[in-house]
This record gives C-alpha cells, structure tokens and sequence, in this order.
C-alpha cells in the first residue's frame, strides 16, 4: 500500500478523533476504552437494547464483539447493527472464539446478515467463521495465517474487507490483499489486544469513509484504512517491547506508543506489502 495513502488515513483519523461505539466484552472493555482514547478517538461503551439501537447514530463507527455473549447482549446487538446497517453508519465484527460454540456460531450468522463493513478474527476465528475446520483454544488462535486466506476470501461475500491478524496479519477485500510485517509476540500475553484492535479498526473506517454511491471504492477505502490501523498498532506493540519487562510494563508502554507515535515516525518504519 502506498505511504502517501496510509499518512492519509492516519492524520485523517487523527484529526477526526472518531466517536467509537462498542459492545464489546466484559474482558476487554476497559482495555478497549484506553487503546481508543490513546490513539486519540473517543470510546463509548454502551450496551442496553433500551439505549445502543439509538446511541449508534451519534458514532462514526461501531464495534461488535462477541466475547462474553449473552442471550440479551445478543438481542441488543442485532438491534443496533440492524440500525448501522440501514444508516450506513460502519460496523465491525469480532467473532470471538466463534468455533468453539453453536451459540456464538449462530449469533455469527444472525449478526452476518446486516453485512458488516469489516470482519477481524485471528486465525481460527476466520477459520470457523467460514465453517471450516479450526484449531481454536477458546479466545487463542491454534491456527497460522495462511491457512485461514482462503476462509477470508469466502467471508468477503458478507462483509466488504476481512482481517485476519496473528504473526503477519493479512487484510483483503476479495480483489486486493495487504501483509503487515507489525507487531511482537508480546501482544498475545496481554489479554483483549485484539478486541481493542478490533475497536481502533472501527475508529479507521469510520474516519476515512467517503460516503460515496460507489461500492467499489468504498471498498478499497475501508482496505486502506483497515490496513493503515494494522501498521499502527503493530509499530505500537514493537516500540512498547523494546521497553517492557513483561506483560504489565508493555501494557503500558502499549498505551504510551500508541499515544506518541508520529505520522513520520510510521511512514519511516513501514513493513506493508500487496499479496
Ligand atoms: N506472533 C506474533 N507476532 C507479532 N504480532 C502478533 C503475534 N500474534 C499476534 N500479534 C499481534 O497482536 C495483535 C492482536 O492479534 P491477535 O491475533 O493476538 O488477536 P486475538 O487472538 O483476537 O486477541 P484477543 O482475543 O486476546 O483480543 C495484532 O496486532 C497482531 O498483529
Ligand atoms: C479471555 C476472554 N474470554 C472471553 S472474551 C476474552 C477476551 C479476549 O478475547
Ligand atoms: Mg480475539
């Protein structure tokens, strides 16, 4: 990807400072929270079916995970996409431990059919997601990258761009695919890193979404923004292990990155590459 288009997306995301909505899980919210107001967009955790389907309209994007699900956040949550889907406001799937039960499998489905603009899953999760045989342990990828792209391009027929992340996370849109050499081995011991990326992905999208007629290129505008998050948070996680002793200290060496780290400083340093 160009670094003239990804210096676009991170300022543009910068000086919108998104409004991020997220149902998100009760691990990771707290987590969520701080990675988004550390990379500078504005988190909202907002739950109740009495309140989200309406509080999703004032937000640039909403993040949707399924971690610790519940019948009634299950409710909540169709109830709000279905309001992001029809005021194309973006929204973002993470299908958390998907394979390892029935009933977050059809959740997935239900949750599927309001067409997410993105889906992010680490490798099992994309795996089960597209109904294929995974190595899940729980919330934990037993699966490579690799072997989960050819689950990614199947699930590009619901949402428009999926991400798989894991050692080199791997974003496509069914017709263009970017690798992202970020990140450090650190991040898988610090619990919801993912989940977070997940929310920040949401901040990208709904910054840097031209509203626009145009599928295609709405597309490729959520690929690039998807892809620019992914370079951020990866270049975030290797700056902060270069400080941590351990997984505490890089938690907040984490946040400490996230909040410094410069347009320059990404473009300078950038390991993306067309696959
Ligand atoms: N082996 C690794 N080396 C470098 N970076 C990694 C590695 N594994 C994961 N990451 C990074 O960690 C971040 C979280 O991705 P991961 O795939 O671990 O999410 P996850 O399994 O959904 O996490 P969680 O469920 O705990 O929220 C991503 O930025 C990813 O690039
Ligand atoms: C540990 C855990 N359990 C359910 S959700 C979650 C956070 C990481 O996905
Ligand atoms: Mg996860």
């Amino acid at each position: 990807m160009r670094s003239d288009l990804i210096h676009h997306c991170f300022t543009t995301f910068k000086d919108t400072s998104p409004l991020v909505h997220n149902i998100t899980n009760d691990v990771a919210n707290n987590t969520v929270a701080n990675v988004l107001l550390a990379a500078g967009a504005s988190p909202a955790m907002v739950h109740d079916i009495n309140e989200a389907p309406e509080f999703v309209q004032l937000a640039q994007a909403l993040a949707i995970n399924i971690g610790t699900l519940t019948h009634t956040t299950l409710q909540s949550m169709l109830a709000t996409v279905e309001v992001a889907h029809t005021q194309s406001i973006p929204w973002i799937l993470d299908p958390v431990a998907v394979g390892a039960s029935s009933f977050r499998q059809q959740a997935c489905t239900e949750l599927l059919k309001f067409k997410p603009d993105v889906i992010r899953g680490n490798a099992s999760e994309i795996l089960a997601l597209a109904g294929m045989s995974s190595r899940t342990k729980g919330t934990d990828s037993g699966d490579s990258v690799d072997r989960a792209k050819e689950a990614a391009q199947q699930l590009t027929q619901y949402a428009k761009v999926v991400v798989i992340t894991g050692a080199i996370d791997w974003a496509t849109d069914g017709t263009h695919s970017y690798s992202v050499n970020h990140g450090h081995p650190m991040m898988t011991q610090v619990t919801a890193l993912g989940c977070a990326l997940t929310a920040l992905i949401a901040g990208f999208i709904g910054a840097n979404t031209l509203k626009t007629e145009d599928s295609n290129s709405n597309s490729s505008s959520l690929l690039n923004a998807a892809t620019t998050a992914l370079c951020y948070y990866g270049q975030a996680g290797e700056l902060a292990a270069q400080e941590a002793q351990g997984p505490g200290s890089f938690y907040l060496h984490f946040l400490d990155a996230l909040y410094n780290l410069e347009a320059q400083t990404l473009i300078d340093h950038l390991r993306v590459t067309s696959s």
